[in-house]
């Protein structure tokens, strides 16, 4: 048993606090696992489902809290969602246009996905609508949607600096966008291209440095006409042909690459680890993380690659291994966003100083994600620096002192990444708050359990 777990304590911002103490592991990490389904894949599976003609069936749909604030949306603005016993997902949608005005407040939780999809669909659609989230999505800014939105003719309120909750009045005429963005981020782009499916005519996004693409992958799956182009500065422009009919379509969720990121720098780190994960997404604009830890030293490979409901999948067979310091470009930071707080444990872990360039957008994450990573490492004993927008660290060679309080403040990734250093550190590391691992990774200690972790709760 190499954890304790203090009793739930209430919160204001929270009503459940479970608060870890994760000490150094002495054995290997060893078996066969499959990490729970693509947080991305699965919003958009039910978003676009709820927008279809018909029934679509989902399988491998991640249930994490995050998803749910997504299925009790899409139920809210009239789509009937139910699950089956075998775990499939069944979603008799609504038709494009024609979503129902919620009779209350649509609750996003901790999800920026969420939040900032629906706000394109809720945009072009000509009903009234009010969005809220926790006290983390509440922080996080709206703005970056309500500005390109509000030139389809929908009216936006949002609390000061557009922080949740916000008041949307949807366009029922609403006019197809042109936009460029200005920060790398699929989920701007995805509001955007949603906005354009109730718009008559085209719908066209720029993107200066190219970000995940399933929701274009998605909407040609469910007959939606869209088109990339890549363009000689080596962004792309995506088009959408507006009012096209959706049609039901089954979709197969795989494993998703941003939880397999945790077992994976886990199993590098812990001595003589050997670990397979089956059916892992291999979108290459979601393996950033891979080709970094490869440059690191990683024992990493892929097998059995194939490509299942439209996106590359494979299995992934990870060897403990000894890391070299890594300098990450900033053009690489949108395919591996959110495995920043885990690729920094690597880097602590590792020999040498580590360099992550051009990483300013994780302030804006569940938690300032640069703040509070900063402060997971230097709380156990790692230096670190921040220079403008890069992330400097001081590698221990293997010797992570440990022994700090990490608050999560209300992160799972770095909730997740505070558990890894643990695993690895010399001293135990005490973790504030592991509740929002939920909201991607439901059943994470369980998974490392059967890998040999030996964590006491799940
Ligand atoms: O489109 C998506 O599904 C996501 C896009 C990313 O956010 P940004 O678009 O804000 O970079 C990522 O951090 C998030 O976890 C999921
Ligand atoms: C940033 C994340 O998610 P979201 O923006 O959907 O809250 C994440 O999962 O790391």
């Amino acid at each position: 048993m190499n954890m304790s777990m203090t009793q739930p304590v209430s919160s204001p911002s929270h009503p459940v606090v479970r608060s870890l103490r994760v000490c150094r592991l002495g054995t290997a990490l060893t078996g066969t696992v499959a990490v729970p389904g693509d947080k991305s894949i699965s919003h958009r599976a039910l978003m676009f489902s709820a927008l279809a003609e018909g029934e679509t069936r989902i399988v491998g749909l991640l249930e994490g809290e995050d998803v749910l604030r997504t299925a009790q949306a899409m139920r809210a603005l009239g789509a009937r969602i139910t699950r089956e016993n075998d775990g499939r997902w069944h979603v008799h949608g609504c038709g494009l246009g024609a979503l129902h005005e919620p009779a209350d407040v649509l609750d996003m939780g901790n999800s920026g996905t969420a939040a900032r999809l629906l706000s394109g669909l809720l945009a072009s659609h000509g009903i009234m609508s009010v969005m809220t989230g926790d006290a983390s999505l509440r922080r996080r800014p709206m703005k970056r949607v309500m500005d390109p939105l509000a030139a389809t003719g929908a009216t936006f309120l949002a609390r000061e600096g557009g922080r949740l909750p916000l008041a949307i009045k949807g366009s029922a005429t609403p006019a197809p966008l042109t936009y460029r963005l200005p920060v790398a981020s699929a989920q701007v782009k995805s509001a955007v291209l949603l906005a354009g499916l109730n718009a008559q005519g085209q719908t066209q996004v720029e993107e200066p440095v190219p970000t995940r693409d399933h929701t274009e992958n998605m909407l040609r799956h469910f007959g939606a006409h869209v088109t990339v182009e890549e363009t000689p500065e080596g962004g792309r422009i995506v088009r959408l042909e507006g009012k096209p009919r959706l049609i039901a379509r089954d979709v197969t969720v795989p494993g998703d690459p941003s939880s397999a990121a945790f077992v994976l720098v886990a199993a590098l780190l812990v001595p003589g680890s050997d670990v397979i994960m089956t059916n892992v997404g291999l979108n290459p604009l979601r393996t950033g993380l891979f080709t970094t830890l490869r440059e690191m030293g990683a024992r990493l490979d892929v097998t059995n690659e194939r490509t299942e409901g439209g996106e590359p999948v494979g299995d992934l067979r990870v060897q403990a291994s000894s890391l070299q310091a890594v300098d990450v470009p900033a053009d690489r930071a949108a395919s591996m966003i959110d495995e920043y707080p885990i690729l920094a444990v690597a880097a602590a872990y590792a020999t040498g100083i580590s360099r992550f360039r051009g990483v300013e957008e994780l302030r804006v994450k569940e938690s300032d994600r640069l703040a509070s990573t900063v402060a997971l490492l230097e709380k156990n004993g790692v230096r670190t620096k921040v220079d403008g927008n890069d992330l400097i660290i001081y590698g221990t060679q293997g010797a992570i002192p440990g022994g700090g309080v990490v608050e999560t403040h209300m992160d799972h990734r770095l909730a997740m990444s505070a558990s890894v250093l643990g695993l690895v550190a010399e001293n135990p590391v005490d973790i504030d708050d592991t509740v929002f691992i939920d909201t991607s990774f439901p059943g994470y200690f369980a998974l490392f359990n059967n890998l040999g972790a030996g964590f006491a709760a799940a």
